[in-house]
């Protein structure tokens, strides 16, 4: 499998030089050529197979010759071996038709464990036998950050370094980064918001004191190994409500638009999917983007949903890509636009190929309190405040009685849980894995939302690749 950029003048690469590398060389994302399809027959055959063998069967054709079948086995038994939960991602049923998929039952209690606990395990594995020494930049509005820590915490050859928004994360995030220790991991709390430090995280790509002197990657889902793993749980839920024999509904709350798009590429494979919800918060560029065409940013505001507090969505570019005829240099310009202004209309090509598939929600805070005091009287069940974006627009849809609306459940209430308190009354106490979070130390720096003070930070304390 050969990888392109999305911007189309990066070298093309394979699957370990997509992952190794993460952003594109000219500011683009790595995308596969060409899509591989699982026909009913090979998805039918998912039935009843672990989520480790799942994973192996749904990945396996996008990994080309940089593992054997048995090499990705052995590293999905041993990422998904970390959760506590046997089915690793179970679905739990709240109404007739209304399901949530639970994706948090990993080391960090996030959604990003899912993909991150794989990602650490083939940084590894691609760097053994190597003098290569990898140098991770990342920004996190909460989640990612922590997830990519615990993969990648004490690890030989890589240097992490995790930008989050000062203050915009919530206590139990913080703490879930900045009391890991190890001398290889750097929290970084940035004055500004997410948008500024994942613009940080791709400025520095493009920068020469820091790309030449550091063999840069990336942790968040502009690296394509993220959403590959992310792809996985779409199938693995379908096939438990009878796909390929029926089409399912997935209701995703948005952020960095890469938890959704691993939804679309199922579709693209062949999974039958009825309808992919992209259900934001009042950060609402995706809804307008995908109901009006109108991609243009507004200021971020804070909200109860803090990982979801972004306006520039990463992976929205994967999908204009694929949807305008993938078209790398037409991209570009509609980027750079879009970069210089703030501002860009979808083409119709891309709004047509969309529409079939995709539909949108803003969802208030007064709708999200609604949906968690909904999941707790009607169903018994505790959910986070993003998981109850997402539930409020899947509860709004319009489907035939028979479809399954799956909504990802993303994180676990007790990471949010003065909202969650706010909303229903209850606190849901602190996981054992984490049950002495407030007591450990914490370790972080504080600096400017600038190139000049997180680069040089950062040239500080990295180590050079060989
Ligand atoms: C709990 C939670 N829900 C939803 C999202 C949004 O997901 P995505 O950025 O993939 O759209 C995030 C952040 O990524 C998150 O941490
Ligand atoms: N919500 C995310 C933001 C980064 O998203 P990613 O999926 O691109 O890593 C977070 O929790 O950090």
């Amino acid at each position: 499998m050969r990888y392109l950029s999305t911007r189309g003048a990066a070298p093309v690469l394979d699957f370990r030089g997509a992952t190794l590398a993460g952003l594109a060389s000219d500011g683009g994302l790595y995308i596969p050529e060409a899509w591989p399809t699982l026909g009913a027959e090979a998805i039918a055959d998912l039935a009843g197979l672990s989520y480790a063998e799942t994973a192996t069967r749904v990945m396996l054709p996008f990994i080309g010759d940089a593992l054997s079948e048995d090499e990705l086995r052995a590293l999905c038994e041993q990422a998904y071996g970390r959760f506590s939960h046997a089915a690793v991602t179970p679905l739990v049923q709240l109404d007739h038709d209304q399901w949530l998929l639970e994706l948090f039952h990993g080391p960090t209690l996030a959604f990003k464990d899912v993909a991150l606990q794989l990602l650490g395990l083939l940084f590894e594995r691609f760097l053994t036998g190597t003098d290569k020494r990898l140098t991770i930049v990342g920004a996190t509005s909460g989640d990612t950050g922590s997830a990519a820590i615990d993969a990648v915490a004490g690890r030989e050859g890589i240097d992490i370094f995790m930008l989050h928004p000062a203050g915009r994360v919530s206590d139990v995030q913080r703490r879930q980064m900045t009391t890991v220790l190890s001398p290889n991991v750097h929290n970084i709390a940035i004055d500004g918001d997410f948008d500024q430090a994942q613009a940080l995280v791709k400025t520095m790509f493009a920068t020469p004191a820091l790309a030449d002197r550091f063999a840069l990657s990336a942790v968040n889902s502009i690296n394509w190994a993220r959403l590959m793993a992310q792809v996985v749980y779409y199938f693995y839920a379908a096939v438990r409500l009878g796909a390929p024999g029926r089409a399912v509904a997935f209701s995703v709350p948005t952020g960095n638009f890469g938890d959704v798009f691993a939804g679309y590429v199922a579709s693209r494979m062949g999974l039958p999917v009825a309808q992919l919800v992209v259900a934001t918060n009042v950060n609402d560029i995706l809804h307008r983007a995908l109901s009006a065409g109108d991609y243009s940013k507004g200021v971020v505001a804070q909200t109860a949903t803090p990982s979801m507090d972004i306006q520039v969505s990463s992976n929205f570019e994967r999908l204009l890509f694929d949807l305008g005829g993938r078209d790398g240099s037409a991209l570009a310009a509609q980027m750079a636009g879009f970069e210089a202004s703030g501002a860009m209309r979808l083409t119709n090509a891309q709004r047509e190929g969309a529409a079939p598939l995709f539909a949108s929600a803003r969802v208030d805070a007064d709708d999200m309190a609604l949906a968690m005091r909904w999941a707790c009287e009607h169903a018994g069940q505790v959910i986070d405040p993003h998981t109850a974006i997402a539930l409020s627009a899947a509860r709004a849809l319009d489907l035939a009685a028979d479809v399954p609306v799956v909504t990802l459940a993303t994180a676990h209430p007790a990471k949010f849980r003065d909202a969650v308190e706010r909303a229903t009354g209850m606190r849901p106490p602190l996981p054992a894995r984490i049950g002495d979070l407030f007591e450990r130390e914490e370790r972080y720096v504080t600096l400017p939302a600038t190139l000049a003070a997180v680069g040089d930070y950062v040239a500080q304390h990295a180590h050079p690749s060989a």
